[in-house]
């Protein structure tokens, strides 16, 4: 698991880790590993020697350390000029550092061809849009990406511009290959459209570890964590014990959801699936093993319930809802269910519930709900809405959230665009719902539903372009392998 951590934890954390360096010891450390991998970087691309890096430094420490790490390039061989975003504010020490290393003050940035820029404008100190020549530096960072043969973007802890503990884009902002940030992440480099900008992120480690004490403000699953949680048959498994989901899903307008839903669940470690709705038929035909009703009442008993993908709203997609939230076990509540909720006629059985339930709104469905888009803040917008209604939240997106009613929350870092196609949402309920039916605690089930089936859609989208069917093709050998023992 990674952890990241808010502006003010990271402030506190390195006010106390301070107290016991000796002065400048912290931005040293920061830099050298800045150095190390703008120099391994430069070493791909054609080597150090003689090889141009332009440093964006801004007026704070953010452009230290860029001055800092300039001046090891510098010593490497590397010709370095810097150019100030408030030149008679700039870092004295890191400038004279520079200039004794052989770099040089610039006027002027990119007036010539480089292949290496530094983004130091502003790391967590940013507040709010870039503004002055910071805005206009951007500008011409972006003009040529690297893999148009422009310079490799290095932004120094987050890429200017982001909102450090949201990951909202306000402005113009520095679109990075690379971040290397220091002694813990930032929101930012993990959810909302900064983490897009952020490139590939690479963890200094200066010392800082022991001295955060504050709650991560986002948690980041990798592979290790959700092999960990998966539940897998033992050796007295039966169908039974290892879990039944019962899937209300799809509709005679919709059957095709119906059928998504449950090839969801079927990749799943739940052994035995229920089926009630409109599209018995259809689903018999795609999945022989379940076993089918047409209404919720006769479906019979399961650990956990999936219901609303494709279902409608009419009289009878009501009268489903209501029957799946009267259950005593956890229920997934996808698309026209949640859109069912809005009008609160459903807010007296949603009370009663004592079993967990697990809502999955895209953005849409979410503002119909939390009677506002999620906003520039989506982690907070998830927490704000899990705690209204003591659910978890899955909030999609391109890095899904998951957020609990006790102030968890959660990003997937698997997610890829090929996700955002018609029927994706139906084949997540259904996988989280059979992670439930298996025992899975609904936080770490919709952690784990939203890992493997952004997997899924990596592997689907290395083939060709991505269907909903093609994800549930995709996912058995991706939830496999996550049952598989680690290596
Ligand atoms: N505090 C520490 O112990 C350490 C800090 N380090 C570095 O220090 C950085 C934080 O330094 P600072 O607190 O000085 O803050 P920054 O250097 O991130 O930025 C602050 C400056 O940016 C300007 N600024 C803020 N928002 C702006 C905007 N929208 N447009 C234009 N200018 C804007 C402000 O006027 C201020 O002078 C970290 O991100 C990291 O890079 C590292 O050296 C590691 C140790």
């Amino acid at each position: 698991m990674r952890a990241a951590y808010r502006v003010a934890d990271v402030r506190s954390a390195e006010a106390a880790l301070l107290a016991t360096v000796p002065p400048g010891a912290l931005m040293a450390r920061a830099a050298a590993g800045l150095a190390r991998r703008c120099g391994q970087l430069l070493s791909e691309r054609g080597g150090r020697y003689g090889s141009r890096a332009v440093l964006l430094v801004g007026p704070g420490d953010n452009g230290g350390d860029a001055l800092f790490a300039g001046a090891e390039l510098a010593r490497q061989g590397v010709r370095v000029s810097a150019v100030a975003v408030v030149p008679d504010r700039i870092h004295a020490g890191g400038l004279a550092a520079l200039r004794s290393a052989g770099g040089r003050l610039a006027d002027e940035a990119l007036s010539a061809p480089c292949d290496l820029v530094v983004d130091g404008i502003v790391g967590i100190g940013g507040v709010g849009p870039l503004l002055g020549r910071a805005l206009a530096l951007v500008g011409a960072v972006t003009a040529v990406p690297a893999s148009a043969g422009g310079p490799v973007v290095v932004a120094v802890d987050l890429p200017s511009g982001v909102s450090a503990d949201t990951g909202d884009v306000p402005g113009p902002a520095v679109r990075a290959d690379v971040t290397v940030t220091f002694g813990c992440l930032k929101p930012a480099l993990v959810v909302g459209p900064a983490a897009e900008l952020a490139g590939e992120v690479e963890l200094v480690d200066i010392g800082l570890g022991p001295f955060v004490r504050a709650e991560p403000a986002v948690r980041v699953a990798d592979d290790g964590d959700v092999r960990s949680w998966w539940p897998v048959p033992g050796p007295q498994s039966d169908k039974y014990l290892r879990g039944v989901v019962a899937l209300a899903t799809g509709s005679v307008t919709y059957p095709g959801a119906a059928v998504l839903s449950v090839g969801g669940a079927a990749a799943g470690p739940a052994g035995l699936i229920r089926y009630a709705g409109a599209a018995r038929e259809q689903v018999l035909t795609r999945h022989p093993q379940v076993i089918a009703a047409t209404r919720v009442a006769d479906a019979g008993r399961a650990q956990a319930w999936v219901c609303g993908s494709g279902l409608g709203s009419g009289a009878r997609a009501i009268a489903d809802l209501r029957a799946v939230l009267a259950t005593p076990v956890p229920v997934v509540l996808d698309a026209d269910a949640i859109a069912m909720l809005v009008d609160g006629a459903m807010a007296e059985l949603l009370r009663a519930r004592r079993a967990p339930l697990v809502l999955t709104p895209h953005d849409g469905e979410f503002a119909r709900l939390a009677g506002a888009p999620p906003g520039a803040d989506r982690v907070g917008a998830a927490l704000r809405l899990a705690a209204w209604t003591n659910a978890v939240v899955l909030l999609k997106g391109s890095r899904t959230i998951v957020a609990s009613p006790d102030g968890q929350a959660w990003a997937n870092a698997t997610g890829c665009a090929a996700l955002a196609t018609a029927g994706a949402g139906d084949v997540l309920a259904g996988l989280l719902g059979s992670l439930l039916a298996a025992g899975l605690p609904p936080v770490r089930a919709a952690v784990a539903a939203a890992y493997a089936h952004g997997l899924a859609g990596r592997a689907a989208a290395r083939v060709g372009a991505v269907t909903a069917t093609d994800l549930v093709t995709a996912l058995p050998t991706v939830t496999g392998s996550l049952t598989a023992p680690c290596r």
